[in-house]
């Protein structure tokens, strides 16, 4: 019997592209394949909560949902939006080559960065980074997936700008209309440290799916698995769980691993950067565990613990 995999996915536009390239990658392999959207959860019904079953990610909880129940066998996800705790009985099948991990600023004709300025973001790493160069600016808040956030960009008189992953407005053909549907111009924010695996699209599954975990597998681009693994770990390390400013990015190059990495206020006031290059042949042995800790133990060391706790009381008073 030939194996069918059931791919999950949730019904914005950049998750069905997602959902939509995995499954030609599989067909091209020769695998079976099925779409299946996967609605909001309504009516769970399950034997154990949520928060016992380890699902915790906003943006991939229907997904998991849907995983763990065994409705679909994979789920494709941005791997920046899956926690670094995966739920109890999940593994990361495999993770695709990375396409861009560049933050870029989409912004009005009227934008000028000496005068004050509104930018629109919801994620408190851009957040802090932009006002950290543009402490005369102000920031609100801005939610929703890409198009909904492009269009209240676009009606919003008092915003000049926003910040988006190249990434996802790349991936649903955005990226090339934003000049004649919009009347933006946008720049790379080279200067911008990445949220952890910014880019990178993973496929969730069950660890106990052999015949799934093997086919999938072969999606599988090593160095970019590397790399993200890296900055997540990264991320782990500093987080404990909850939420901060934290960007990382790891690079290979020549035989060699680069590494930049950043928490910040959430006022972008204080910031702490570390930076660090490894040969590849050292960092592959344990997968970059022990250099990825090793850099969140600079940033402890370097006023992280303490940044850390103010973090946390300022998001949770
Ligand atoms: N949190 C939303 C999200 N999750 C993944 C992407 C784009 C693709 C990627 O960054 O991998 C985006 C949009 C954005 O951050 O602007």
């Amino acid at each position: 019997m030939s194996l069918k995999i059931r791919i999950g996915t949730r019904d914005s536009q950049l998750a069905i592209w997602q959902a939509t390239t995995v499954q030609s990658q599989l067909q091209a392999l020769g695998f079976q394949t099925e779409l299946s959207p996967v609605k909001s959860q309504g009516d769970l019904n399950l034997d154990e909560p949520l928060y016992e079953m380890g699902i915790t990610g906003i943006f991939t909880k229907t997904l998991d949902v849907a995983l763990v129940k065994g409705d679909i066998d994979i789920a494709v996800h941005s791997l920046k939006d899956v926690p670094t705790q995966l739920p109890k009985g999940m593994v990361q099948a495999a993770v695709l080559e990375r396409a861009s991990q560049k933050d870029i600023l989409v912004y009005k004709s009227n934008f000028n960065p000496d005068e004050a300025m509104t930018i629109a973001t919801g994620s408190l790493r851009r957040k802090s980074q932009w006002l950290n160069m543009y402490t005369q600016h102000n920031v609100v808040d801005l939610r929703g997936n890409v198009n909904t956030r492009l269009s209240k960009l676009h009606s919003n008189k008092d915003w000049n700008a926003a910040i988006f992953a190249k990434a996802g407005l790349d991936r649903i053909g955005l990226l090339s209309q934003l000049r004649g549907n919009y009347g933006f111009e946008y720049s790379d924010l080279d200067s911008f440290i990445p949220a952890p695996a910014q880019g990178a699209m993973m496929i969730a599954a069950m660890g106990n799916n052999t015949a799934v975990l093997e086919a999938v597998s072969q999606l599988n681009h090593a160095q970019t698995q590397l790399c993200v693994d890296i900055e997540r770990r990264f991320l782990r390390e500093l987080e404990g769980g909850c939420t901060a400013p934290i960007g990382a990015i790891a690079q290979v190059n020549n035989g060699f691993l680069n590494f930049t990495g950043c928490l910040l206020s959430i006022d972008g006031t204080d910031r702490i950067d570390v930076q660090d290059q490894i040969a590849l042949k050292d960092v592959e042995k344990d997968e970059g565990y022990a250099f990825a800790k090793a850099q969140s133990e600079k940033v402890f060391a370097n006023g992280g613990k303490t940044l850390m706790q103010s973090i946390k009381s300022s998001l949770n008073p």
